[in-house]
């Protein structure tokens, strides 16, 4: 029998907030194929004339709102994750990151060093996109090609609608549910819609119609939209939250191309004047709090919202170290040690 090992895999930060160290994370970041997926030489010359002058001076500003003694929230976040699963198992876990460090390479070697030979690799992505949890995976495979080919590779699918995940991410939410609001916003990252036709197997179904993602299609096993669609509704359900009670935006775009729509800022804006006034806001496509839910909803949402007219902004947090996502994971490596999931 193989040695099996874990390896969780998040996003990454710099390694602090000093400008420089924040371009050459914008740098890694933004010349991936599968994040800014236009011709290398177009995509160069647009990081290298349009982003990287000036975009790291205005990103390090916003990580410094958030940055902590300890370092990145992210990167904490993911160790915290990584030392409570320890905790439960026998096997080794071990943390990497796509872009920075510690690397999804540094991540591997640390498990072969403890002589692993079966890797579990769980992307800390519920959801399914090419910017995420496909280049997260697609990394791994590579450094598993080069460094160890015969160390078996075996992949968590993406978790969006599995009911351990939903019931964990209801019952870290509830105490936020609790006293009244008017509306309950799920706000995921967004990605541009480009994105989502070229994830469509069939490059025809995805965005053809406004209401594909209400439809059930195989295209929907990689289909961002659809998979945060279902979170929600199956959030609510779960929660027993009316349809007229919640909400769904997609934040952080870039560049000019059309993204997945609303924007959550302009919803924010909007909210006040249309008798939302008391808001709930939740995160579901992060594991871990990080800049964009902690600078980009919890600060600068929240004074767009009470700049409008709001009253009332209660930002629920991700599930982070929570025992509730503890026990999902605790559960997925059940899965794997049982042979329920297939080698990739
Ligand atoms: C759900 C996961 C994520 C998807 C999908 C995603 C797509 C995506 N992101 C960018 C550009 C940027 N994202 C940035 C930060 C960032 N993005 C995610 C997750 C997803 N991104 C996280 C967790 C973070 C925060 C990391 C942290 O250290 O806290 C940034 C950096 C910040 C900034 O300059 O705004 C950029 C840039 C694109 C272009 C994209 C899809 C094409
Ligand atoms: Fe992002
Ligand atoms: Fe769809």
């Amino acid at each position: 029998m193989k040695a099996d090992g874990v390896l969780l895999v998040n996003l990454g930060s710099p390694d602090s907030t000093d400008v420089p160290d924040v371009r050459r994370y914008l740098r890694e970041f933004l010349s991936d194929d599968r994040v800014l997926d236009a011709p290398k030489l177009i995509q160069q010359a647009v990081l290298n004339l349009t982003i990287l002058p000036f975009r790291p001076k205005k990103t390090a500003e916003a990580y410094s709102t958030i940055w902590t003694d300890e370092g990145s929230p992210l990167i904490i976040s993911t160790e915290e994750i990584a030392q409570k699963l320890r905790e439960r198992l026998d096997i080794p876990v071990e943390i990497g990151m796509r872009y920075g460090n510690p690397s999804s390479e540094q991540g591997v070697m640390k498990l072969l060093a403890k002589g692993v030979r079966r890797i579990f690799l769980i992307p800390l992505y519920p959801h399914y996109a090419m910017s995420s949890y496909e280049t997260a995976v697609v990394k791994v495979q590579e450094v598993v090609a080069k460094v160890a080919p015969d160390v078996d590779l075996v992949v968590q699918p993406p978790f969006f609608n599995d009911p351990r995940y939903v019931d964990a991410l209801v019952k870290h939410t509830q105490p936020f549910l609790e006293e009244d609001y008017d509306l309950l916003l799920f706000s995921y990252h967004g990605i541009p819609e480009r994105h989502l036709r070229k994830s469509d197997p069939s490059h025809a179904y995805c965005l053809a119609d406004p209401r594909c993602c209400e439809k059930t299609h195989p295209a929907h096993a990689t289909c961002y939209r659809a998979q945060v669609f279902a979170t929600s509704r199956l959030f609510a359900e779960r929660a027993g939250i009316p349809r007229e009670k919640w909400h769904l935006t997609f934040q952080s775009r870039l560049g000019r191309d059309p993204w997945l729509k609303p924007y959550t800022d302009m919803e924010l804006e909007a909210f006040p004047s249309r008798g939302f006034k008391r808001i709930v806001v939740m995160c579901p496509a992060f594991i871990s709090d990080c800049l964009e839910t902690l600078e980009e909803i919890a600060e600068e949402g929240k004074e767009c919202f009470i700049e409008a007219g709001g009253l009332d902004f209660r930002y629920a947090p991700c599930l982070n170290d929570s025992d509730a996502f503890i026990d999902v994971l605790e559960g997925f490596v059940g899965d794997f040690r049982e042979g329920v999931l297939e080698s990739a």
